[in-house]
């Protein structure tokens, strides 16, 4: 076992599996929590590092861990007296996340696998205050599973990301290992696996749609151009700000680098909705709902799909045998649920947003039910439904539960899902030309069909 000892705020650290150095490439700066915890992910068995100031040995390290060397002088964060210290990479870890301590023997979980790296954006909105406590509680990655949040705030927003932080710290989740905070994407999206796009502009009074999409567009071209740059090469992206499936197209074709299919627009909230609906409509607990697709964009022009679902494996046309109240009534319904929301409540949907991000990631990352699906905007590129290619469009899924994900293909479509599925199609294209600037098209042009078809979560 190596011991590491350190001067007056200069550390010396020399780590060592048994003979065999323990790797970590640069990316490993160990400047944050539980040092001796990740090297136990890393695969080392036998670690001790020590930290030596004025006389006494304290807790509290940060080391970086070179490839090819035994030892290397790290020196310990700036500290600033609200606790945020300077990070290399990951925005700047937080209060109690910078402190590092030992781990006995007889301490190291054996069960605990390599943590996950989760960004969030807008992480002082609504949204994520919902959203990060369900990641930090294991929830949605898992009871075994240890993750890192690395926080991504506007300007304005930087003494709320703070107290969203502060939270974070004073729930003492044992799965948390990380919380990095700031301000710059490319800082905040280093090493990503996941990145959970959020944050965006809200449609102003008297604001056009046109303008919305050109604002918001411009966040996502640049979240987008940071994410190729920095983030793991694998990173699943969930767009969740508005206008959704636009602004995931957008991070898209920011980031050659990375795979189009790892983009996904919210769309999961929109099939919990229906999924309600139709519960309540024939009776039945939500659960025993399946097969809901939510077509197209996240706005109005959605289509929910009843002619799929299915109700205890049986159609749901056969259970709920009022085709009137399907059409005239479900469909409108989940369309403007949001609006529906905000009139009762005054705000958009944060929880049941939280909710749906969280299922759709449990989507992605466990195998989905045989003979089920479920909804999430994709990047079209191949589809039997005649949907254009090269836009995000809302589709039934299954996942092999690895992060990938692959088309259902067989899905009945009548004419009267056609006509919907065309029109919810046109106005994606539509909003793609208004992008054309953001996304290295030419000849792009501005013209939404008629009518504000409005994003659900708007008045
Ligand atoms: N897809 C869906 O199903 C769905 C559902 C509900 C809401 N939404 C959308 O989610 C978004 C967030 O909603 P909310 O209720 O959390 O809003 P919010 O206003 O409470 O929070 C948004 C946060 O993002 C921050 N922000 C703004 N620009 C940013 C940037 N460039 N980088 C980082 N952070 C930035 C803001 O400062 C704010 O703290 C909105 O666009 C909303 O329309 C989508």
């Amino acid at each position: 076992m190596a011991a590491v000892a350190g001067n007056l705020g200069a550390l010396t650290a020399a780590v060592t599996n048994g003979d065999v150095l323990v790797k970590l490439d640069k990316r490993n700066v160990l400047s944050s929590a539980f040092f001796s915890r990740k090297l136990v992910a890393a695969g080392s068995t036998k670690v001790t590092v020590r930290q030596q100031r004025e006389g006494e040995m304290r807790r509290g390290v940060v080391a970086y861990v070179a490839p090819s060397t035994t030892e290397k002088t790290v020196s310990e964060p700036e500290r600033t007296a609200n606790g945020v210290a300077e990070k290399q990479t990951g925005g700047q870890c937080f209060g109690v996340f910078c402190v590092t301590y030992d781990l006995k023997e007889g301490e190291r979980p054996k069960t605990w696998k390599k943590t996950v790296r989760i960004a969030v954006s807008g992480a002082a909105g609504m949204i994520a205050n919902h959203l990060l406590f369900k990641l930090a509680s294991g929830e949605v990655f898992g009871q075994d599973q240890p993750i890192a949040l690395n926080l991504l705030g506007s300007v304005r927003s930087r003494d709320a990301l703070e107290g969203v932080a502060m939270e974070l710290e004073d729930s003492l989740f044992p799965l948390l290992r990380e919380v990095n905070i700031g301000i710059e994407a490319e800082e905040v999206f280093a090493d990503a696996d996941w990145a959970l796009l959020i944050g965006a502009k809200p449609r102003g009074p008297g604001m056009e749609r046109a303008d919305l999409l050109d604002i918001n567009g411009q966040i996502f071209a640049e979240q987008g151009k940071a994410l190729n740059k920095v983030a793991s090469p694998d990173v699943k992206v969930l767009v969740v700000g508005n206008p959704c499936n636009t602004n995931a197209l957008i991070a898209l074709k920011n980031a050659p680098r990375l795979n189009p299919r790892n983009f996904h627009a919210l769309t999961r909230l929109d099939e919990n909705r229906a999924k309600c609906q139709l519960a309540l409509k024939a009776g039945v607990f939500y659960d025993n709902v399946s097969n809901v697709t939510i077509w197209g964009n996240h706005s109005t022009t959605q289509v929910p799909d009843f002619l799929n679902a299915k109700i205890h494996g049986a159609r749901v046309m056969d259970v709920i045998q009022d085709e009137k109240w399907l059409k005239e009534e479900f469909t409108p319904r989940v369309q403007k649920r949001g609006g529906a929301l905000i009139q009762k409540w005054g705000r958009s949907s944060a929880a049941s947003t939280a909710v749906s991000i969280g299922d759709a990631i449990k989507s992605l990352i466990t195998p989905t039910p045989e003979g089920d699906w479920f909804s999430s905007g994709v990047y079209t590129s191949g589809n039997p439904y005649g949907i254009a290619e090269d836009i995000i469009y809302s589709m039934p899924c299954r996942s092999a539960g690895d992060g990938s994900w692959e088309l259902v293909t067989d899905c009945e479509i009548d004419d009267y899902l056609r006509e919907r599925i065309k029109k919810s199609e046109d106005e994606l294209l539509a909003e793609k030309n208004c992008v054309a600037h953001l996304i290295g098209q030419e000849n792009g042009y501005c013209d939404l069909p008629e009518g504000d078809t409005m994003l659900p979560g708007e008045l």
